[in-house]
């Protein structure tokens, strides 16, 4: 398997500021991923990184084990799909069982109890991710789907990508005005998809808790576009 030897092991959020103050490196490991707010409000703190560490510097630290197990089960395909991009492939994550479920475990550990009644997932790969989550969390799964794939009424938002443009679409009446959500996929990038989907979720008047993603590709900012929303990834890799 070819992986990263350069991924940066992580659990990052972007917590309203009534956590911000609280988190530091020393944290005990009870504590090592912020908590979340119930209401998590628009204007927030900079951000906190609660763990940034080189895949060297782990042995040494109080990082939860299971985010390294889930950094190397991914593999790194450089120049996909077309030159200049090194891709973070999740399906090498699904083939290992036990990097797979410490995955899942460490989002429903973080999202259970918080009051979340739909789960978003961006599609594609946020349908691997997301409905595990959402059973275990007591949500339901809302697709979030590339165009004319749903067969209902939709509504929809266009969105740039690292490499191109596209749009997602949702069902109108999946969701309704008042519930929590937690949007979920498998990277985040340029951040475009994930403000599409919570542009969408917003705009029928739904609370987006909390974006999650398994990788950040921090190079490409998506966390600035995002702006203050809450984001919460467990590794970062280097490059675009
Ligand atoms: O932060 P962004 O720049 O928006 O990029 C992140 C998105 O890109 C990838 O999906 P992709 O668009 O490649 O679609 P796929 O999962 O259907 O292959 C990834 O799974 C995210 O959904
Ligand atoms: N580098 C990358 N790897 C996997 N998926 C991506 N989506 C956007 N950029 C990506």
């Amino acid at each position: 398997m070819q992986s990263s030897s350069s991924r940066l092991l992580l659990c990052s959020s972007k917590p309203n500021s009534l956590f911000g103050s609280a988190v530091t490196p020393t944290l005990p490991s009870s504590l090592r991923f912020p908590p979340l707010s119930l209401t998590i409000p628009n204007s927030t703190s900079s951000s906190i990184r609660l763990r940034s560490l080189r895949s060297s510097e782990m042995a040494s630290q109080d990082q939860d084990p299971r985010i390294a197990r889930i950094s190397s089960a991914i593999r790194v395909i450089p120049d996909f799909p077309k030159p200049g991009i090194m891709f973070q492939d999740i399906t090498t994550l699904l083939l290992d069982t036990k990097a797979f479920k410490d995955t899942i475990d460490l989002f429903v550990e973080r999202y259970r109890d918080q009051n979340i009644s739909v789960v978003a997932g961006v599609e594609a790969r946020g349908f691997i991710f997301g409905p595990p989550i959402a059973l275990a969390i007591g949500a339901k799964f809302v697709p979030m789907r590339k165009p004319k794939k749903l067969p209902g009424e939709v509504i929809s938002e266009e969105y740039s990508l690292e490499y191109g443009t596209d749009k997602i679409e949702m069902h109108v009446g999946a969701v309704q005005p008042g519930e929590r959500a937690l949007v979920i996929d498998d990277l985040i990038a340029t951040g475009g998809t994930l403000c599409a989907a919570i542009k969408l979720l917003e705009r029928v008047e739904v609370t987006v808790v909390e974006c999650a993603c398994v990788i950040e590709l921090p190079e490409l900012k998506g966390r600035e576009r995002l702006g203050d929303r809450s984001l919460f990834v467990l590794v970062e890799a280097e490059g675009a």
